[in-house]
């Protein structure tokens, strides 16, 4: 396989929503190899066609008692079965080669859009459901393609040509099976059309259990908490019983057109040889022309079978692939503005002008909100769960876009910038952490790419994880579990302060995650977010209290709106909201233990 093949094609425009459209978008971009290999299935076909000539020269040359005029349609006949099998080895390759390939480009371009939906896409599909359907699409297109050019292709060359040899025999017999042909094509293309509903329902089914499988899966910890394998198992196998019998009636759409197709190839087929043997009877035609016309008969007859039945499959396959484009192929909720400009940071300076933003189930959170956060300032939001904190945190993101007024960093509108140029001088650092199941130096990396280890290394230290992660099995080339599960909800949190350190982003955005860790393991954290949040505007979500001095300003929301707004020691002095939270949890600590709604 060459270079060229293993790269993937990037495509650009949007991903067609017919299936029709988006099986063009990968043929034409891989035109000359999908070129290559229909002129080499055709040929191959035609080859196959002549091959019944050759065969009807060699019983006539038999039939005429000139015994040594045999061996010229032989030889004739060896050299075109010789010339079919190479082409159509010729067309294996190319196959090979042009499905396979595009198998590639399909997931790529599905995956390149999937991931450019708004974070809202993800939190309304069921994520596994949303990967298999990327692998569903990708092996519906590319059985699509193989039925394409193995088993439709060649039975409409194969007719084309019996029709032109046939006329050279009788141009009745022609015209008769071209009848034949058209009338079994249109009853089983039809039924197979009718069909497709069927197959559509299947389709839709088996991607919504293969959902619910994986989401079981990754909350298996909860399925073993709950005592709750059986349950689960019940309620799937319930699952997987609605989706067979669906599947059960898919298939037997496919052998009822079978039968049906039996049926015609029985009457047609039978009813041409008996035609040409009494033709043959009245010495109108030789017995080659009778070898011929039944041998062609047969052939196209099956072809067409085969053509319907590739037809029939074909819908199941398109099918399945209308099914993910209606899903995947939706387009982007929040795409980037014709022509973009790229996001210039100059400090980091957040301004919220006149926002108002509500969720698409209509829920209003921020109304007429203003806020200026100056370069450099380092801000913590603090405010009862539901307040708001989450939704102004990735709304500065770009996560969402606000129905009314403007978010500006640096004065930039962020609805007017590229997104990625945006994220890109945002470091973030999630209350709950989630690593790829990948080493411990490529996750941190993931950060910045190109950083050397040495500056992998160097952020591990700043970020206080340094120490733990020698102690590894294998150091900074330890593998992770899935999501980072073996590593402590402290170490996962560290490691994902050195991904932030690495970013080195003038804007940093935190969920402080630090009421679930013991006190060593929150000091940790502690030290190693105060040396984060050096020479960079922070706006940090924070959870307890107590963290707050390193803070210079403190916002506090309630319902959306800013109720406080001042220095830590202002609040507390001042005896407001802030003051009231402070003294709760002052209490509980005093008692021992934070109380659930102060930490909020
Ligand atoms: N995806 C969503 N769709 C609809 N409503 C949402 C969504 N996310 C949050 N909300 C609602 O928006 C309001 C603000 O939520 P938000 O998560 O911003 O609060 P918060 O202050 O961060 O809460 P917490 O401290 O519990 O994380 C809540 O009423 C919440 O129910």
């Amino acid at each position: 396989m060459s270079g060229d093949d293993r790269q993937a094609r990037v495509l650009t425009g949007p991903i067609p929503d017919r299936p029709l459209a988006f099986l063009a978008r990968y043929v034409k971009a891989r035109r000359w190899l999908f070129g290559a290999l229909f002129a080499a299935i055709t040929l191959a076909a035609a080859c196959a066609v002549a091959v019944q000539v050759g065969m009807k020269l060699l019983v006539d040359a038999m039939a005429s008692g000139d015994r040594a005029a045999v061996w010229h349609p032989f030889g004739f006949f060896l050299a075109l079965i010789a010339l079919e099998s190479v082409l159509w080895r010729i067309g294996g390759w190319l196959g090979a080669r042009a499905v396979v390939a595009s198998g590639v480009d399909i997931r790529v371009d599905l995956f390149d859009h999937l991931t450019g939906h708004a974070m809202r896409y993800f939190r309304e599909h069921l994520v596994g459901s949303v990967g298999a359907r990327v692998t569903a699409a990708a092996a519906a297109t590319g059985a699509i393609l193989g039925t394409l050019t193995w088993n439709v292709l060649p039975p409409v060359v194969d007719f084309v040509g019996a029709v032109l040899v046939l006329f050279t025999v009788d141009w009745r017999m022609a015209l008769a099976l071209t009848a034949c042909v058209g009338f079994v094509a249109a009853v089983i293309g039809g039924f197979g059309m009718r069909g497709r509903t069927v197959h559509h329902r299947y389709a839709e089914l088996a991607s919504k259990v293969g959902g619910e499988l994986v989401d079981v899966v990754s909350n298996v910890w909860a399925v073993k908490a709950f005592a709750a394998r059986r349950r689960e198992r019940d309620r799937l196998a319930r699952e997987f019983g609605v989706e067979a019998a669906a599947q059960r009636r898919s298939w037997m759409y496919l052998e009822k057109a079978r039968l049906l197709h039996d049926l015609c190839l029985w009457l047609m087929a039978g009813g041409m040889l008996a035609w040409a043997i009494l033709l043959w009877q009245r010495r109108a035609i030789t017995p080659g022309d009778v070898v011929l016309v039944s041998a062609l008969t047969f052939r196209i007859l099956h072809g067409s079978r085969d053509l319907a039945l590739a037809l029939v499959g074909m819908a199941q396959q398109f099918g399945a692939i209308a099914d993910t484009l209606r899903v995947l192929a939706a387009p982007h909720a929040l795409p980037d503005q014709q022509g973009a400009r790229a996001f210039r940071p100059h400090g980091g300076r957040i301004v919220f002008e006149d926002v108002g933003f509500a969720y698409p189930d209509g829920r209003r959170v921020l109304e007429h909100f203003n806020l200026v956060i100056e370069p450099g300032q380092r801000v913590g939001l603090v405010g009862p769960s539901g307040s708001g904190k989450s939704t102004l945190v990735s709304l500065i993101q770009r996560l969402d876009d606000p129905q009314q007024g403007r978010i500006l960093i640096d004065g930039q509108c962020l609805a007017e910038v590229a997104q990625d140029s945006l994220r890109e001088q945002i470091a973030v650092v999630p209350q709950e952490v989630v690593l790829f199941r990948r080493s411990v130096r490529d996750n941190i990396r993931y950060g910045r790419p190109d950083a050397s280890d040495d500056e992998v290394e160097a952020a591990a230290r700043h970020a206080c994880c340094h120490e733990f992660i020698r102690q590894l099995p294998q150091g900074y080339d330890t593998l992770v579990g899935e999501r980072g599960a073996t590593l402590s909800g402290g170490q996962r949190q560290r490691i994902g302060i050195a991904r932030a350190f690495l970013r080195c982003a003038p804007v940093l955005l935190m969920d402080e995650a630090t009421s679930a860790l013991d006190s060593h393991t929150e000091h940790e954290v502690q030290r190693a977010l105060v040396n984060l949040m050096q020479d960079c505007t922070v706006v940090a979500v924070a959870h307890r209290l107590s963290t707050l001095d390193r803070f210079d300003r403190i916002l506090v929301l309630e319902a959306g709106r800013l109720v406080e707004d001042g220095t830590p020691a202002e609040l507390r002095a001042r005896g407001g909201a802030f003051g009231r939270l402070w003294r709760s949890q002052q209490a509980a600590a005093s008692d021992g233990a934070p109380s659930a709604s102060a930490r909020r």
